[in-house]
């Protein structure tokens, strides 16, 4: 089955942030906060994220591929000897940064600092999920993606229940 629409990619405000969605109305280029550049969408309305050179998701995916990567393993808690890293909500809720960006989906704690660049639908997005459970928000926007093949090197551990 084709992915839906992008018209009705953007959940709506209140869902999973307080940042609410992109402005349709402005008809001309313009540059978010973040640097990123957003374009009116050809056919759906909405407008579209020009990512910065080099961070097209080919890009994303050969950063992802490469061992040498330090920028994905930054951040990343120590590996017990085996064992699953557990990380307490409490944790996850102090990374609401663009220099220090953690969230959950289903589950799984994912530190996205490195893919805030890379994100297809623009940093803006992804901030909206920043320290706290995005797993409602993603599948709202798009249930199509395959989050585990698209992030799975940031990810840190599994979510813990706080004492
Ligand atoms: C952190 C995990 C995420 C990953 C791996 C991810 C991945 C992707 C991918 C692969 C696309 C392109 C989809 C396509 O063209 O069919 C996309 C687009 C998009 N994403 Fe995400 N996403 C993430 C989180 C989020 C969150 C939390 C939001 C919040 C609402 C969001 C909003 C969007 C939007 C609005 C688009 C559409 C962009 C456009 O049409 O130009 N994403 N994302």
């Amino acid at each position: 089955m084709p992915p839906p629409s992008t018209s009705r990619l953007t959940a709506p405000p209140g869902v999973g942030g307080a940042s609410g969605t992109t402005s349709l109305s402005a008809p001309s280029s313009s540059s978010s906060s973040s640097g990123q550049t957003l374009i009116p969408g050809e056919t759906s309305g909405r407008k579209k994220v020009i990512l910065a050179p080099g961070r097209s998701p080919l890009d994303w995916a050969r950063l992802k591929s490469s061992n040498s990567s330090t920028a994905l393993r930054e951040g990343r808690p120590p590996f017990g000897v085996g064992g699953v890293v557990r990380i307490p909500m409490s944790e996850v809720k102090r990374h609401t940064s663009r220099e220090s960006c953690w969230s959950v989906f289903n589950g799984m704690v994912y530190n996205l600092t490195p893919y805030l660049e890379f994100h297809p639908g623009g940093e803006k997005e992804v901030m909206r999920v920043a320290g706290r459970d995005g797993t409602r928000l993603f599948m709202l926007t798009h249930s199509w993606v395959n989050i585990d093949a698209m992030i799975d090197s940031c990810c840190l551990g599994v979510v813990a229940k706080d004492e």
